[in-house]
């Protein structure tokens, strides 16, 4: 890849793509993962306002003190960044309160959590509103055209995506090149949806390279009796992922009336 030319081309994209608009800059959700960081730098260098925002839920304190890490080296080097802390935790815990519980544990705790991206969400598109500025979204190709790992109008609901052409591997590339700081570049990718440890790969059962790895397989038109042990493992799961979450890559069914019924 050749880096520096995509970074500036991703810059000139989000810079020209804002002015058109003729919003202020960008709001962007900082997890303390490698998305969001480079998301982030990439907003900034637009020289554009933007304003990151760390919104914890029972978040493990790795991730808060990776975020706040992050946070801090952008406000240094780009004058543009300005940042708030909106603590999501009551928010949830209310939530909470207020819905049945009922139900299987694993089942719960799945809708739970997707609640929690839509939470963010929602308090992203509050300051959007609220400062003339766009939601910038951090999924990468692998999560959003690969498996769908996101949740539907969550972390999904975005005003545009600078890095859904990227691989996750060249999310990390150009993380190096924008100096990054190292412990994002050296965690785990997590969703930090679950207020545990878990990391994406123990969730899916497979890594980011396997995944970039079947998604080339597919596109080169693989099926999975060209594989045997693990890498028939890894493509069966890619394709599982793939054919179940399809609903999240295509646009929303719309019910055609037919002319004849008009
Ligand atoms: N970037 C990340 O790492 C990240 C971020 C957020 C979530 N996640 C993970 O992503 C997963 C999200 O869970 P999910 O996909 O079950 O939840 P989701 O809410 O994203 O999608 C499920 C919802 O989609 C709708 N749906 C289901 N099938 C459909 C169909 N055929 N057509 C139209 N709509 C349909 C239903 O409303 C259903 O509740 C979780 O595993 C979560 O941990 C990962
Ligand atoms: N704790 C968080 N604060 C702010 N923004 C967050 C937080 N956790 C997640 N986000 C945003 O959502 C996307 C996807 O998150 P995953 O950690 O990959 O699930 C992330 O890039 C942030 O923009
Ligand atoms: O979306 P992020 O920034 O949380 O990155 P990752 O999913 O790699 O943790």
């Amino acid at each position: 890849m050749q880096t520096e030319q995509v970074v500036n081309h991703l810059v000139d994209w989000l810079k020209d793509y804002a002015v058109k608009a003729g919003v202020n800059g960008f709001v962007i959700g900082i997890s303390g993962g490698i998305d969001s960081a480079v998301t982030s730098t990439l907003c900034a260098k637009t020289g554009l306002d933007l304003l990151c925002i760390e919104m914890p839920i029972h978040q493990a304190e790795s991730h808060v003190t990776r975020a706040q890490e992050h946070i801090s080296q952008l406000k240094e080097r780009f004058s543009n960044v300005k940042d708030k802390v909106v603590n999501l935790t009551p928010v949830f815990e209310e939530f909470k309160t207020e819905v049945s519980l009922d139900g299987k544990k694993a089942t719960v705790d799945m809708a739970l959590a997707n609640t929690r991206a839509r939470l963010r969400m929602t308090t992203l598109y509050y300051h959007a509103g609220l400062l003339g500025l766009l939601v910038a979204g951090t999924g990468n190709k692998v999560e959003d055209f690969g498996v769908g790992f996101y949740t539907k109008y969550g972390d999904g609901g975005v005003d545009l995506s600078p890095i859904a052409d990227l691989l996750k591997s060249e999310v990390y590339e150009i993380g190096e090149y924008l100096k990054v700081p190292a412990s994002i570049m050296n965690a785990a990718p997590s969703d930090g949806l679950f207020g545990d440890a878990r990391s994406d790969e123990d969730q899916i059962g497979a890594s980011y390279p396997e995944l970039e790895w079947a998604m080339q397989m597919k596109d080169e038109g693989k099926t999975r009796t060209d594989f045997e042990g693990r890498n028939r493992e890894v493509f069966d799961i890619f394709m599982r992922y793939n054919t179940s979450n399809k609903h999240k890559m295509i646009a929303i069914p719309i019910c055609e009336i037919p002319s004849n019924l008009k």
